[in-house]
């Protein structure tokens, strides 16, 4: 006992000696800003932005130290040549420049998650560090050069690295966020982690392989090797829903980065809000690869030469809009192959060029060069002129488009030769109607044929910018007139001025820029995106350095892939990697095993998987009579609750109903006076809960400490990839609640 208490006491030597590092830097940074914000409103606009500048770089700095208080130092490698590393959350030097701590993204901590016995990369002992707060609670020893083991050491040299520290993690109420895991980070994800920035890496695991958590430190390692490469031009992560992202939004901060943009495919059209539902077989529709064909017709149907000539009376002379002018002048302006808004510019000039050659050939004089100018801003400003052209070339927006093709059938029937007449009914609705997440991609499209002007956009953002700019000047005058400094800050203040801060990071333009375009995409789910998806989404990415993960067993949408060379060789031209996961971090063994055994009797790709955890009576199936089962749910689904929710507030239990029983169990469960949260699609505060009821799509991508699931049967029969989702929720237990008999495999 001796020999662990002075190796405690030995770490919590060198684990102090790092957070009085760490909190040395802390105050000279908040020093050096506080100085740069002192300097006060004076000087030229260029020492303005310069300060303005090494402001924002210590507020970044400060808030990237602060974030790596927990688990500052995680491990320890002693090296063959004697020398010892501390790895960490971030890398740390002393005043001379001697290593404190190695950041765990360097390749000297390489090692770390890679050396095994076999390949001991000249390490001889690794060592896991647990801390509680700035506490040292244990250590836990992976001895490499075996000549160094004698009998009385009892470590295990198992397949897992840091085993103990690991499964204490695993078995850890969940707190309804994601938390991150470089402490013990498994080599297969490490490998996936550090895989090379360029090109698609495809990354397949079953439910609870680490896929998203490998995703998220894979961004923050791809951050810190190509930092140059990538701060400008930001990193952009796709997740399924605003639940999910917002289940994992504390991860990245917590490795030190801040500046990656998150989405949603139903998000990434700035300015519109796509949350209406619709029916899974339309999605589907939407999202076939055809559709781009449909956008293209439908953009090309509006450049349309007229039946009959226009006559039109201007300054008492008659101009006439004519079939054949109008037809060469569409030619001409297709001919540079530019978005339809802007090439209509050449469009119009070319035909007010003709219209003024008939009006000037009507005139009895010569026109001098100079009024011919005249003559044709006469003729661009005459009401039935514009009407005339706008009818042959019609400025679009891409609302526009796509709500004209849903609304009028005639626009639909005409573009989408391709679709049958009951496939054209299904797409129709009411103009105005709201758009639904399958829209997007449509409308990027439209987009992108349609040119839109986001000249607009641009525009506004540097507005605000220089709202923001005279408001900080403002704010500095007022603290400086008033004396308030040492309360507020002139940033401060200027946030209170107005509720809209400018759009000067990175991540900012970036997301509110439709067409700009991202250093690396990391895609969370992708199994479900359409191939109308996929076209958006590359169009962010020129470079196609792309990390996607997901699980094509799990899939749930219609327009989703049950194997990735079919989705991706379209899209991608076969030039994708595939890495694959297959150790399961998440469900016990005994629940992996029975969905597992459902999943394949019901036809799914299933990934090979191996648990990394047994827990016992982890897996129970309870029958009860059909008018029952409402209530026995909410009664087991409460009793779980009560019993997982720890003093600190961890704790987490979802009830997993099929979509048409939600309704019925959310009013048993208020009946009943059981606190629980439905759905989780609105607020943030679902994700706190202890308990919430969901649908299996609500809860794809979550885990929860214990899963009570209603009737499988009727699970199944929406669809195979949702019961798979949801018997792979839990951490803990699953709770099977049936009285319809069981699906294959789990009976
Ligand atoms: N190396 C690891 N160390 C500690 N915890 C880990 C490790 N790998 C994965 N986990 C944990 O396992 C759980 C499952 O991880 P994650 O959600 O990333 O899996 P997934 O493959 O995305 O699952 P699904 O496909 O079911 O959504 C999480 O709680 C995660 O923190």
């Amino acid at each position: 006992m001796a020999g662990i208490d002075s190796e405690l006491a030995g770490e919590q030597g060198a684990v102090d000696e790092r957070y009085a590092r760490l909190d040395a830097l802390r105050a000279a940074t908040r020093e050096r800003l506080a100085h740069v914000r002192r300097t006060g409103p004076s000087g030229s606009p260029q020492n303005r932005s310069e300060r303005d500048a090494f402001a924002t770089l210590y507020e970044d700095r400060v808030a990237q130290l602060e974030a790596v208080e927990e688990r500052l130092v995680f491990g320890r490698l002693d090296l063959e040549d004697g020398s010892r590393r501390y790895i960490g959350r971030l890398g740390l030097t002393d005043e001379e420049q001697t290593p404190l701590l190695t950041d765990w993204r360097a390749p000297a901590a390489q090692a770390f998650y890679r050396a095994t016995a076999a390949h001991p990369d000249g390490v001889v002992l690794r060592r896991h560090v647990v801390t509680q707060g700035r506490t040292v609670t244990g250590v836990e020893d992976e001895v490499l050069d075996l000549d160094l083991l004698d009998d009385e050491d009892d470590t295990r040299l198992s397949g897992l690295s840091g085993e103990g520290a690991l499964l204490a993690g695993l078995a850890a109420g969940r707190t309804g966020r994601m938390g991150d895991i470089v402490a013990t980070i498994q080599a297969e994800q490490d490998a996936i982690i550090r895989s090379e920035l360029g090109g698609a890496l495809v990354v397949q695991g079953g439910p609870g392989t680490g896929k998203t958590a490998v995703a998220l430190h894979r961004a923050a390692y791809l951050l810190y090797a190509h930092r140059r490469t990538l701060e400008r031009s930001g990193v952009l992560l796709v997740g399924p829903s605003r639940t999910f992202l917002r289940y994992i939004d504390q991860v990245l901060p917590s490795l030190g980065e801040t500046g990656v943009v998150t989405s949603t495919i139903a998000e990434l059209f700035p300015g519109i809000t796509a949350t209406a539902d619709e029916d899974e077989a339309v999605a589907e529709l939407k999202g076939r690869a055809l559709m781009a064909d449909v956008v293209a017709r439908a953009v090309h149907d509006r450049q349309r030469v007229p039946a009959q000539p226009t006559r039109i009376r201007v300054d008492g002379r008659t101009v006439v809009v004519r079939p054949q002018d109008v037809a060469q002048a569409i030619a001409r302006a297709r001919r540079n192959h530019r978005p339809h808004n802007l090439a209509r510019v050449g469009f119009v000039r070319d035909m007010l060029g003709r219209l003024a050659d008939q009006y000037v050939s009507q005139l009895q004089f010569e026109v001098p060069p100079d009024e011919r100018g005249e003559i044709v801003e006469e003729l661009r400003t005459t009401r039935e002129v514009r009407i005339a052209l706008n009818l042959a070339w019609m400025p679009l927006t891409p609302e526009k488009l796509v709500s004209d093709l849903w609304s009028k059938p005639a626009r639909l029937e005409s573009a989408a030769r391709g679709l049958s007449p009951a496939q054209r009914e299904m797409l129709a609705r009411p103009a105005d109607s709201p758009w639904t997440p399958a829209d997007v991609p449509l409308l990027d499209e439209a987009a992108e044929l349609l040119g839109e002007d986001d000249q607009a956009a641009k525009a506004q953002a540097r507005a605000a910018a220089e709202r923001r700019q005279s408001e900080l000047e403002y704010a500095r005058q007022v603290l400086a007139s008033t004396g308030s400094g040492a309360l507020v800050s002139a940033e401060m203040l200027a946030d209170r001025f107005a509720s809209t801060g400018p759009s000067l990071t990175t991540a900012e333009r970036a997301a509110a820029d439709r067409s700009w375009t991202y250093g690396h995409v990391v895609v969370d789910e992708a199994q479900e995106l359409s191939a109308m998806a996929w076209r958006s989404l590359l169009r962010r990415v020129p470079t196609r350095s792309l990390t996607i993960v997901g699980d094509v067993a799990q899939t749930t949408a219609a327009a989703g892939a049950r194997d990735w060379a079919r989705m991706l060789d379209p899209v991608l031209r076969s030039s994708w990697r595939l890495s694959e996961l297959t150790v399961n971090y998440r469900t016990p063994a005994a629940v992996a095993d029975a969905a597992r055994r459902v999943a394949v009797a019901a036809g799914l790709p299933v990934s090979p998987l191996t648990s990394a955890r047994e827990v016992p009576d982890a897996l129970v199936v309870e029958q009860v009579p059909a008018d029952g089962l409402a209530v026995a749910a909410a009664r087991r689904a409460e009793k779980a609750a009560s019993e997982v929710r720890d003093s600190a507030g961890a704790g987490r239990v979802a009830l997993i109903a099929p979509a048409a029983r939600v309704a019925g169990l959310a009013q048993v469960l208020a009946d009943a006076g059981v606190p629980a949260v439905v759905g989780t699609a609105s607020s943030a505060a679902d994700l706190d809960a202890t308990l919430v009821l969901l649908t299996p799509l609500e809860a794809k991508g979550l885990e929860f400490d214990v899963v009570v699931l209603v009737e499988p049967a009727e699970v199944l029969a929406a669809s195979a990839g949702d019961l798979y989702v949801a018997m792979t929720r839990p951490t803990r237990s699953l709770h099977v609640l049936h009285s319809a008999p069981l699906p294959a495999g789990l009976a």
